[in-house]
């Protein structure tokens, strides 16, 4: 993909209409579902010259997400933009089945039918941690100032060598956590995961502060005091640091350990600070799993993704204090912008396999232009911390 210049920006404009767009592919996870389309500029013509190899057209990718347990909702909304055309059609199928969706996580395959009934087209499934990788590497190459570190409440961006961009882990914290070792474009193996991950976080969350949305858990959490609930070392060493061990006395000794002692119930605690203590102990844990990890393989870069991080500063704080920590300052935690959409990218980058296969060539050259992405070009973006919802990247595709 030729990304010229990029910014995050709303939705589609109210008057797109659905000629404009194309190439809807989603990712249904176990809480979110993310949706990825690319909308054509309005004034950007589309090149119907299938023997140019440069044909360009101009647009923006868009990025929106549901919670799983509204997919109605979700495909209420892909009804209302048409984005359900958005496809590749396959003239050798059925007749239902003529227009594919890409679409990859779980509820690729177990929406499957309830998609077909509610938008009459049928899901081409992809593989899962293939999406994940191929939108991870995508991101890391096409994008400029994509990948950052966040320590001590400082976001630094972090140039990404193309020529030296692998091996890396990538850690994806979504409802559960994969691990994915990758060595180069569609070169991976996912080492390991942990089953204590963001449904974790928000599953816990909701049960002991009976906070009614995930962002409500992240605001309590932001104004909580972790050391009412968590025992430190000082707590045990009488305020001083067990410096033998390399342990300050502000080090968490275990996480929610004063609650067992206080003669406390859970009542007695403000929302608050069992929110920060909660984030704090997943946080910690994943940074931890995820070093050890890197470890074990001799990686030096960990990029996380998955909504989870929600560019929310504790969080990455945490993991970047545990990978830090644990690793005494040789490898080094990073974040995506496009954290939460690798999976969903992933699936949409995979359009491309559609336009190689030469029995439906001849049609998805004129109606379905192809991404490829090309590196080095420079995108600014708007400097913010709410670029990840329904923000959308400007960018031209090259019809192939
Ligand atoms: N609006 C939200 N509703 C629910 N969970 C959210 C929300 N925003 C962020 N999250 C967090 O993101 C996690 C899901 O991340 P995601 O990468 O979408 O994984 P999955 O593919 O399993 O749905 C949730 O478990 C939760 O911790
Ligand atoms: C099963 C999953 C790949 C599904 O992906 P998700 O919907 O959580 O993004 C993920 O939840 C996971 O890797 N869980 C950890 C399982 C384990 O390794 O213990």
């Amino acid at each position: 993909m030729d990304v010229r210049d990029a910014g995050f920006q709303g939705n589609l404009d109210a008057d797109q209409s659905e000629s404009q767009i194309s190439h809807l592919a989603l990712d249904i996870g176990g809480s979110l579902i993310k949706l990825v389309y690319f909308s054509r500029n309005k004034d950007s013509p589309i090149d119907n010259n299938k023997d140019s190899k440069d044909s360009v057209i101009e647009g923006r990718l868009n990025f929106s997400n549901f919670e799983t347990s509204k997919i109605n909702d979700c495909l209420e909304f892909i009804l209302s933009k048409k984005l359900h055309l958005g496809g590749f059609r396959c003239h050798e199928a059925p007749d239902g089945d003529k227009i594919l969706i890409k679409a990859t996580g779980g509820g690729a395959y177990k929406f499957a039918d309830l998609i077909k009934e509610k938008l009459g087209v049928s899901i081409e499934k992809e593989e899962e941690m293939d999406c994940l990788v191929a939108g991870a590497n995508f991101l890391l190459k096409a994008v400029h100032q994509e990948a950052f570190t966040y320590m001590d409440g400082r976001k630094e961006f972090v140039h990404i060598d193309h020529n030296d961009l692998y091996p890396y882990l990538l850690v994806n914290i979504g409802s559960g956590v994969s691990m994915i070792k990758v060595d180069g474009d569609g070169k991976f193996e996912r080492i390991s995961g942990t089953s204590v991950g963001g449904g974790t976080f928000w599953g816990l969350g909701r049960l002991l502060t009976n906070c009614k949305s995930f962002d409500e858990l992240l605001e309590l959490s932001h104004q909580g005091n972790n050391r009412v609930i968590d025992m430190l070392v000082g707590d045990i060493y009488g305020g001083l640091d067990y410096s033998k061990i390399g342990l300050s006395s502000t080090t968490i000794a275990s996480s929610f350990g004063k609650a067992i002692s206080d003669n406390r119930e859970l009542e007695d605690y403000k929302p608050e600070d069992i929110a920060r203590s909660l984030l704090r102990m997943i946080s910690n844990n994943i940074g931890q799993i995820s070093y050890l990890n890197a470890l074990r393989f001799g990686l030096k870069r960990i990029f996380f993704g998955g909504f989870f991080i929600r560019s929310h500063a504790f969080t990455m704080d945490t993991i970047s204090v545990a990978v830090n920590f644990w690793s005494k300052g040789e490898a080094k935690a990073m974040f995506l912008r496009h954290e939460g959409f690798l999976g969903a990218l992933g699936a949409f980058m995979s359009y491309e396999k559609c336009g190689r296969d030469d029995s439906m060539a001849h049609q998805s050259v004129q109606r379905y232009p192809v991404c490829k992405p090309i590196v080095g070009d420079k995108i600014c973006y708007p400097l913010n911390g709410d670029l990840n919802d329904n923000g959308s990247l400007e960018c031209s595709v090259y019809a192939v």
